[in-house]
């Protein structure tokens, strides 16, 4: 059974390529990242280890990698010839791999294979499969997208392990929590599919999706945001902050209302849920940057993400929003100037001014109670914890 996958970074090797290999996959990553590649290629084995007391580690073995620049007739075969597919690229990369994958879908089906074939992104992102779906079919010609239909599925899944930026001297090694869930939508598989084995299939992943996106990741970047502006520069930092972790909890009991109240989910459940993943932000033995969770704060403000989607489900539903408002002013005032969203966020600030950009980046129009409260929140915040990030700078 051959697996490609796409996107030899930290969730990739230390999560996907992890499970596909255990579960009898022969995995070959696609990568832009030549250093990465070439040492897959050489060494066709990688570690990941556990961050426990144990620290226990596996060897990944029998993978390769192909390059996604340089290689590209070679990665449109791979597409062709193999059994499953995988991204964790980052779902504003999907656009960049769907060529290559339409190509290898053509060649597949012109070569008049009936073999079913499962596409699925590992992105944080609601539906992004499907959102991969409508970037290669764009890229297919009438005929192959109908024998795409009933060949080709593009499942939809959510993906949760948390995968600092490594360090280390092996480039390939990778430290990851212990915890893990793939969860995948089995109503978009085609009958008799292999599983992989530590996923789990359910027949709707709705409320899986919103349960991880909206808990793990709301409160990840609120951490993020609000540590980021009182100066810390790891979550595992930030967690430390009384005051912070209970405006995180507060958030996650926003968006707690919301999905027990849209999914009927067990209210006792949904806050150990809660209580366990404060517990995972804190984990001492992973040294998680804030700028790695709070990273692409324009995609985190988008109208379908973990931020303004729960809180326009909150509102509509008469609910609190306020603690999601002041998320969404973190991630406004987020202005780490690596980050290429964030440098775009604060360029758009100071042209078009604060309102306007909350609009044009949430969607949410002026004079809309959330607009409202993020425009206060990002008014209380922005003095006060620029100073005190400055205190603590400079401490
Ligand atoms: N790290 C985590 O804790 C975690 C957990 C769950 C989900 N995710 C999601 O997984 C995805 C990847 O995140 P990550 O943390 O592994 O990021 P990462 O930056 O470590 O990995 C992304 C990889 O994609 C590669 N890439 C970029 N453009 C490419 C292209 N055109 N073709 C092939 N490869 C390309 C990069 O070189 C990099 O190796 C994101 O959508 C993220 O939200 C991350
Ligand atoms: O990957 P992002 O940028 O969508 O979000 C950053 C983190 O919250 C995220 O990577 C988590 O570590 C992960 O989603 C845990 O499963």
């Amino acid at each position: 059974m051959k697996a490609v996958h796409f996107g030899a970074g930290n969730i990739g090797r230390g999560f996907i390529g992890l499970l596909l290999s255990q579960s009898g996959y022969e995995v070959t990553f696609v990568d832009v990242n030549e250093r990465v590649v070439r040492e897959l290629q050489e060494r066709g084995e990688y570690t990941v280890t556990l961050a426990s007391e144990g620290r226990e580690t596996v060897t990944v073995r029998g993978v390769t990698a192909l390059s996604s620049a340089l290689q590209r007739e070679e990665v449109a075969a791979a597409v062709a010839n193999s059994h499953l597919i995988t991204t964790a690229v980052g779902v504003s990369i999907l656009k960049h791999i769907a060529d290559v994958i339409a190509e290898g879908v053509s060649q597949r089906l012109s070569g008049g294979s009936t073999e079913p074939l499962h596409i699925i992104a590992c992105e944080n992102a609601i539906g992004g499969s499907a959102q991969l779906k409508e970037l290669v079919y764009a890229k297919l010609d009438e005929e192959t997208r109908k024998k795409a239909d009933t060949l080709i599925a593009f499942p939809n899944a959510a993906v949760d392990r948390i995968v600092p930026l490594q360090q280390h001297e092996d480039i390939l090694k990778v430290v990851v929590e212990p915890f893990y869930e793939w969860v995948v939508d089995a109503s978009q598989m085609i009958p008799g599919y292999k599983k992989v084995e530590g996923a789990l299939y359910v027949d709707n992943l709705e409320p899986y999706i919103e349960r991880k996106l909206f808990t793990v990741n709301t409160g990840h970047c609120s951490a993020a945001y609000l540590g980021y502006l009182r100066g810390y520069d790891t979550i595992q930092q930030a967690m430390e902050d009384e005051e912070l972790t209970a405006k995180v909890r507060e958030v996650l009991e926003e968006t707690g209302a919301v999905l027990v109240h849209k999914h009927g989910l067990d209210p006792k459940e949904h806050s150990k849920y809660i209580g366990k993943n404060l517990e995972r932000f804190r984990n001492p033995a992973l040294t998680d940057e804030v700028s790695r969770v709070g990273r692409s704060p324009i995609r985190k403000l988008s109208p379908g993400d973990r931020l303004v989607s729960p809180a326009m489900q909150a509102y509509e539903r008469d609910l609190s929003f306020t603690a999601l408002a002041r998320s969404m002013a973190g991630a406004l005032l987020f202005d780490v100037k690596e980050d290429p969203e964030a440098a775009e966020l604060q360029a758009t600030i100071a042209e078009a001014g604060l309102e306007a950009t909350i609009t044009l980046y949430t969607g949410i129009p002026a004079g809309h109670e959330i607009h409202k409260a993020v425009l206060k929140h990002y008014n209380d915040l922005s003095p006060v914890h620029a100073l005190k990030r400055d205190a603590l700078k400079r401490a």
